[in-house]
């Protein structure tokens, strides 16, 4: 699939309920990149998650055309939790349908619960989880799709510390991996200093956000690696990275937010042939990771 498939464009775009109704969002235009990471914030109510469902193609616009087709997952903000499956059950079914074998399937699925601490209640009906377990549940459907597009609607409310760290480092392998990722969280310090970029919905519009400050905000790690003689520094690092700054032949001091430094580093160390890394120092500041 080219590139061009791959963004999502819309174009114009209008929304409102009903014939008569009120248009909660007017005149947008949005192009969603490969390998990118777009917020969108703005106060209760004013079409951030309308928005998505748009982006998302579970809703589609009044006016206006969307373009590009990728491959997308959307994890909501209410997840239907009163499916009769496990949660198990439900991931391997969707990972058959992903195109894995039963056998493959159940391990994605097991080894995607894992990664969210949800292995104890596996084999749970989905009806009886909690909410936060049944969020995991849902992040967990989102992630093995290894969508070409990922739409989280306040997709870390109800997840618990762990999780919402793993969530904020599924969403750095995302777009290491060249998919572009789409979020809307009430906490403003959510994957601070990492969006590409960031819109506010207002007024039944779109607004760009303007970079308000160059020095990212949020836990930053400091990576020094060396390459191969001669050797360029990979892309995935470079996207993953803050800056990048070659202070010797050869060798790179990298910044990269926390919750990406374990992305960053995977991607140095799987290059061919890998990169030798020589220091990785944490920021220190309040909350760690
Ligand atoms: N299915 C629907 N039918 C009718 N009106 C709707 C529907 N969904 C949303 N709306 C209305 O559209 C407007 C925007 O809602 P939306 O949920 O998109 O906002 P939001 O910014 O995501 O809000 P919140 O932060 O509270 O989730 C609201 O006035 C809401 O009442």
């Amino acid at each position: 699939m080219t590139t061009m498939e791959r963004d999502l464009q819309l174009d114009n775009v209008g929304r409102r309920y009903g014939l008569r109704g009120p248009w909660v969002l007017r005149g947008i235009h949005l192009t969603l990149t490969p390998g990118t990471l777009t917020r969108i914030e703005g106060p209760n109510g004013t079409g951030k998650s309308t928005l998505l469902r748009v982006l998302a193609r579970l809703d589609a616009p009044s006016e206006g055309r969307i373009k590009g087709r990728p491959r997308t997952a959307y994890v909501p903000e209410r997840f239907p939790s009163a499916l009769p499956f496990t949660a198990l059950g439900y991931l391997t079914h969707l990972a058959t349908i992903h195109g894995l074998t039963r056998a493959s399937a159940e391990r994605a699925a097991a080894d995607t619960l894992e990664r969210f601490g949800a292995t104890p209640y596996a084999r749970t009906p989905m009806a009886q989880l909690s909410k936060g377990s049944s969020q995991k549940v849902a992040v967990a459907q989102a992630l093995l799709a290894e969508p070409e597009l990922l739409v989280l609607d306040e997709a870390w409310t109800g997840l618990d510390a762990d999780a919402r760290a793993e969530l904020e480092r599924a969403v750095a392998e995302r777009t290491a991996a060249g998919g572009a990722v789409v979020f809307v969280d009430h906490d403003p310090g959510r994957l601070a200093g990492v969006p590409d970029a960031t819109y506010a919905v207002h007024g039944g519009g779109l607004h760009r956000r303007t970079a308000q400050a160059t020095a990212p905000t949020g836990p930053q790690v400091t990576v020094v690696a060396q390459g191969p003689a001669g050797g360029r520094l990979p892309a995935d690092a470079l996207r993953t990275a803050t800056t990048a700054e070659e202070t010797e032949p050869g060798t790179y001091r990298l910044a990269v937010p926390a919750s990406h430094s374990d992305v960053l580093l995977r991607t140095l160390l799987a290059a061919r042939p890998p990169w030798h890394v020589v220091s990785v120092s944490h920021e220190t500041q309040e909350g760690g990771r």
